[in-house]
């Protein structure tokens, strides 16, 4: 978090209206301008990120940035003017075409990297039988549908994995330190998605 903070002051030295060096506060905590008075604060952008499921499989997807063999949650940054449910909906919908029928907040968590997001986790599940992905490949490089089992194993595994096997990498999940892994955890330790309130 400290980190987090000394970017912010480091990318916001001068004031956007006057373009005149900002000041920061004793405690760190706010920048002013001199000149005009405003006050500067820290920002904190909100991301959703959703765990799908189909009931019985839950959609997990990478991006090319990802580390070889990695596969996440879905993951987005909310717009202005959305509440988290139309971000859920809208991310879902851009990245692999499907349509969330219920979704269910899981839990928060401040991510530093590159900049203070605050991750907004959620579990959603899509109506069965409408389970066809469209993968939108200026997003994602894949996604796929993964049982509980092959999960459950995925998460016992110690990645990452630099090493292929069989002349691929092994499918391996976010560290523990990531909310995306507690979210996966708590589908495969209590698949609820099966059980969502409309
Ligand atoms: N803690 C966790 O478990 C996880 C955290 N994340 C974090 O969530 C965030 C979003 O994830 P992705 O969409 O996969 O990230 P991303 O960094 O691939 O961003 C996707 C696109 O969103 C746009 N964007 C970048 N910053 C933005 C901002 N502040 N507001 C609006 N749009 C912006 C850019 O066009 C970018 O290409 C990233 O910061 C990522 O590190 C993602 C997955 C898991």
């Amino acid at each position: 978090m400290a980190q987090a903070l000394l970017r912010w002051h480091d990318a916001h030295q001068f004031c956007s209206r006057s373009g005149q060096p900002t000041k920061k506060n004793m405690a760190g905590s706010k920048r002013v301008c001199p000149s005009n008075k405003i006050i500067y604060y820290p920002q904190v952008t909100p991301v959703v990120i959703t765990l799908v499921s189909d009931g019985t499989q839950c959609l997990l997807a990478r991006q090319s940035s990802f580390p070889k063999g990695m596969y996440s949650a879905l993951a987005g940054f909310c717009d202005i003017g959305e509440s988290l449910e139309e971000a859920v909906r809208r991310e879902v919908a851009e990245e692999v075409g499907l349509e969330v029928e219920r979704l269910q907040y899981s839990a928060s968590q401040h991510w530093p990297f590159p900049n203070s997001s605050l991750m907004i986790a959620c579990h959603a599940t899509v109506k069965p039988g409408q389970t066809e992905i469209q993968v939108n490949l200026r997003e994602l490089e894949a996604a796929a549908w993964f049982s509980h089992d092959e999960v459950a194993k995925a998460l016992r595994r110690n990645g990452p994995y630099t090493q292929q096997l069989n002349g691929t990498f092994p499918f391996w999940l976010p560290p523990k330190l990531a909310i995306a892994h507690q979210l996966i955890k708590e589908w495969v330790e209590k698949p609820i998605c099966s059980a969502l309130p409309a």
